[in-house]
C-alpha cells in the first residue's frame, strides 16, 4: 500500500461520521419502477430463493465469450433485483470450506480468557491495539447502535504502509495499523486460514471482472490508466484489495425479559444476532455453517427474504462501493442476522451459528466516484463526490464498537 496519510483519513472519516450519523437513512432500494418491473423478481425469489450463478467462466482462461456473457447477465440481474445471489463454480472445494467453519467453531468454544489472549483494544492504547484486529466478546459489536449478539475475530489484509506512533506515545498504533492477531489454537487454524484468504482472494478478482463485464463497460485497452471506466476498473481499483475477514460466532438470542414470563415464543424485536446493515465494500462471500433461517435479505418490497445456507456455495452481495461505482444501479442491499437457536445444534458451541464472511474490498487508497457510464444509465445525478475506500471504511470502524458492556448477556 502507498504511504497514506493517517491523520488526514482519520480526522475527514471523524467528521463524515458526525454529518452521516444525523441524515436520516434512505428508504432501502428505492426505484422509481417498483410496482411492476421488479413485481415478479421478488416473487421468484419468496418462491425459489435468490438466484444460483456459477462463476467458472470467469476463473476459466480458455473459457468462451459466450459463457462469461451468460455469466455476466446473470450477475447484472441478480444485481439489479436483489444485490444478492449464490455463488458456485469457484473451485474451493466443500471439504475445505467444511474445515474453515470446524476450525472457527473450535476457537469459539475455548474458555473466554483462552479467547481474550487475542482481544482486540482500542488504538492509542498501551496494550498495542488498533481498534480494528482481534477478537471481540459478545456485544462488543454494535450496528445501528444496538448490541450485536455475537463474538468474533476480525482479520485485515496486513498494514504495508507506513506505521505511525500511535496518539498515545511510544509502543502504541494507529488504527488499523497493527499486526493480525491469530490464535495459537487450534493449531493449524492460521496455516488454514491463510492458504484459504489466497484461494478466496482468487474468486473475489473473478467476480470484479465479472461485474464489470456485467455493466458492459467495454473491453480493457491496453496500458489503460487505472481510473478508464472499462470492464477491468473494479479489477484495478481492487489489485491490492483491503480484504476483511470475520470468523463469527452466534449465540441463540435469548428470550426477553417480559417474553420470559408471557409467551416464550414472543421475542425481543431490538434484539439482533447482526443488526440490519449494508456491507462497506464491494463483495462480500459468505461463508456459512447450514443453521437455516438465521441470515434474511430485505427484498425491494421492503419483506425479508431467508438466504439459508446452498452446500458450497458461498451467498455473495455487493456493498456500499458497488452501490457508489454503479450510481445506485446495484444497490448495497440491507441484511441482518437472527439466529433463535431452534434451528438445531451443531457440533460444539451449545447451538451457535458459525459464519465466516470474507469482504473482497477496494484498495486502501483506492478513489471512489460514480462511474460515467452509470451516471448516464442512471438517470439521476451522481450519489457521491468521492472519496477513498479507506476514508469510507475508517467511518465504520469507529462505529461499530461498543465501549460499556452490557452485563444481561
Ligand atoms: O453471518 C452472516 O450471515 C452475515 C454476517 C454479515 O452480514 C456481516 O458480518 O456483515
Ligand atoms: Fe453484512
Amino acid at each position: 500500500m502507498a504511504v497514506y496519510d493517517m491523520d488526514d483519513a482519520l480526522s475527514t472519516a471523524r467528521s463524515r461520521h458526525t454529518a452521516t450519523s444525523t441524515t436520516p437513512k434512505q428508504p432501502t432500494n428505492p426505484t422509481t419502477d417498483s410496482t411492476s418491473r421488479y413485481d415478479r423478481p421478488i416473487a421468484a425469489a419468496q418462491e425459489d430463493g435468490l438466484p444460483i450463478i456459477d462463476i467458472s467462466s470467469f476463473l476459466d482462461p480458455n473459457s468462451s465469450t459466450s459463457d462469461r456473457q451468460t455469466t455476466a447477465q446473470a450477475i447484472n440481474a441478480a444485481c439489479v433485483n436483489y444485490g444478492f445471489f449464490y455463488l458456485t463454480g469457484h473451485g474451493i472445494p466443500t471439504a475445505k470450506l467444511d474445515e474453515i467453519i470446524d476450525l472457527a467453531r473450535r476457537f469459539f468454544a475455548l474458555p473466554l480468557d483462552r479467547k481474550n489472549q487475542i482481544k482486540r483494544f482500542d488504538a492509542g492504547g498501551p496494550e498495542g491495539g488498533d481498534s480494528a484486529r482481534g477478537y471481540q466478546g459478545l456485544g462488543e459489536n454494535v450496528t445501528g447502535g444496538l448490541q450485536d449478539m455475537q463474538e468474533a475475530i476480525d482479520l485485515y489484509r496486513p498494514w504495508n504502509g507506513v506505521e505511525e506512533e500511535g496518539d498515545g506515545g511510544p509502543g502504541t498504533r494507529k488504527t488499523l495499523q497493527g499486526p493480525n492477531l491469530w490464535p495459537d489454537e487450534p493449531a493449524e487454524l492460521r496455516g488454514v486460514y491463510e492458504a484459504y484468504i489466497k484461494q478466496v482472494t482468487e474468486v473475489g478478482r473473478a467476480l470484479v471482472r465479472a461485474m464489470g463485464a456485467a455493466l458492459n463497460l467495454g473491453p480493457a485497452q491496453p496500458n489503460a490508466q487505472r481510473d478508464a471506466e472499462d470492464e477491468d476498473v473494479f479489477a484495478r481499483h481492487c489489485d491490492e484489495s483491503f480484504w476483511v475477514m470475520r470468523m463469527i460466532n452466534y449465540p441463540p438470542l435469548p428470550p426477553s425479559a417480559q417474553s420470559a414470563h408471557a409467551d416464550a415464543q414472543q421475542q425481543d424485536p431490538n434484539q439482533f444476532s447482526c443488526g440490519a446493515h449494508t456491507d462497506y465494500g464491494c463483495v462480500t462471500l459468505l461463508l456459512a455453517d447450514p443453521t437455516p433461517g438465521a441470515l434474511q435479505v430485505q427484498l425491494k418490497d421492503g419483506t425479508w427474504l431467508p438466504a439459508d445456507p446452498v452446500p458450497g456455495a458461498f451467498v455473495v452481495n455487493v456493498g456500499d462501493m458497488i452501490e457508489r461505482w454503479t450510481n445506485g444501479l446495484w444497490k448495497s442491499t440491507m441484511h441482518r442476522v437472527i439466529h433463535r437457536g431452534d434451528g438445531g445444534v451443531h457440533g460444539i458451541g451449545g447451538g451457535g451459528r458459525v459464519s465466516v464472511p470474507f469482504f473482497f474490498e477496494p484498495n486502501f487508497d483506492a478513489l471512489v466516484k460514480p462511474l460515467g457510464k452509470c451516471v448516464a444509465e442512471s438517470g439521476t445525478p451522481r450519489i457521491h463526490e468521492g472519496s477513498t475506500y479507506g476514508e469510507h471504511l475508517l467511518t465504520k470502524v469507529f462505529s461499530n464498537f461498543y465501549y460499556s458492556k452490557r452485563t444481561d448477556w
